[in-house]
């Protein structure tokens, strides 16, 4: 049925208590040039949460709800999980993979994007993981699905149902900001990222709050200030909403899969904060997370992939969807 033997979760991977948190803190920017002083900051977000981030229940529990839909539709995988930066780490996985037999594997990433930082870095890791396993099994990496039905419809309903929850006197007049993370204008890929992100906020806009102004703006900025990131960030646009009259926004973190720590702390506590101070009225999307509608994508990319280049790719927006093996201009190239 499928020309896999079994799924792969790539993910990012997050501290599980206090101990974990400056450890993994250190292998996320390893050679990264990031400052102290930031690190001893984000340090701080993870410890308001007890040191634990989010993203490793909600990768356990997109497991959960894969295994269950796949066993639902008569697919019969087994589906694994790894992390790049915190356990259960990548290579730990591949190196189970190839002692249960498997010997081809497809990979589903828990970001969507192209650019480096979403796609090539993901690759690359998969790639070292498997240079360090003998006898690792073949993985194939999904496609970038950012334009998949299965990403966005989530995402359309989730910013209705934002929006709906604007009082009434202040819903016509909301705007909309679209949120991604923020990356160096150095990185390879970035414009890709950039337009990507900006195709599918229109279709976003359009399809959950035809009429609203909206905008594409970014978070969580790291790195040191001399060097340039994607801008705006969300801090510097609702100060300019707010200078506009604006007196309600609805922010919708398109550039995430699921409500971990950027969403949590920089989102939910950081520019909540901030607009409850500009007297903003502050609502949040819901991320696809486990929606049903998200957990089924991932099922259908795996049989996309088997059913070969022929078998009809879903994409929304303007820029078609992407091929199985990204171009040079995502920021890794292989053969
Ligand atoms: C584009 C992008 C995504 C979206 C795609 C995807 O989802 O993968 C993303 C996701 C995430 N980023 C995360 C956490 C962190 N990112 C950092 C640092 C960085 N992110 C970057 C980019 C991105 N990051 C970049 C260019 C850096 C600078 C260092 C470098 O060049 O690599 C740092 C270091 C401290 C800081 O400076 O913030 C942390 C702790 C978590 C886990 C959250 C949790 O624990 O719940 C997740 C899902
Ligand atoms: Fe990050």
């Amino acid at each position: 049925m499928t020309s896999h033997d079994a799924l792969l979760l790539v993910s990012f991977g997050g501290p599980e208590g206090p101990q974990d948190v400056m450890p993994f803190l250190e292998n996320v920017t390893r050679g990264r040039n990031v400052p102290r002083a930031r690190l001893e900051r984000v340090a701080e977000h993870y410890h308001r949460f007890g040191g634990v981030s989010p993203i490793n229940r909600q990768c356990r529990e997109l497991k959960a709800a894969v295994e269950t839909d796949l066993a639902a539709h008569g697919v019969d995988l087994p589906v694994y999980w790894g992390n790049r930066n915190w356990t259960p780490y990548l290579t730990d996985t591949v190196r189970r993979m190839a002692q249960d037999g498997v010997r081809r594997a497809a990979a589903f990433v828990t970001s969507a994007y192209s650019g480096f930082s979403c796609c090539g870095q993901y690759a690359a890791d998969i790639d070292r993981a498997r240079a360090e396993v003998p006898g690792a099994p073949e993985i194939d990496k999904l496609r970038v699905y950012y334009n998949h039905p299965g990403f966005v419809e989530p995402f359309v309903e989730a910013a209705r149902a934002a929006l709906a929850r604007i009082p009434a006197d202040l819903r016509d007049r909301a705007r909309l900001a679209f949120t991604a993370h923020s990356v160096p204008l150095a990185q390879p890929g970035r414009e890709r990222y950039a337009a990507e992100l900006a195709d599918i906020a229109a279709v976003v806009a359009a399809e959950a709050a035809p009429g609203h102004e909206w905008a594409l703006v970014y978070q969580s900025r790291s790195g040191p200030p001399s060097q340039p990131w994607l801008e705006p960030d969300i801090g510097d646009h609702l100060r300019k909403l707010h200078a506009e009259g604006v007196e309600a926004v609805v922010v919708v973190p398109v550039g995430f899969v699921s409500d971990h720590m950027e969403v949590k702390y920089d989102l939910d506590v950081e520019a909540a904060e901030l607009a409850a101070d500009l007297g903003l009225t502050f609502e949040r999307a819901a991320t696809p997370g486990t929606h049903p509608r998200y957990v089924a994508m991932v099922r259908e990319l795996l049989l996309e992939r088997s059913a070969g280049p022929d078998a009809p790719r879903p994409a929304l927006g303007s820029l078609g969807a992407r091929p199985d093996v990204c171009p040079v201009d995502c920021g890794h190239a292989r053969p």
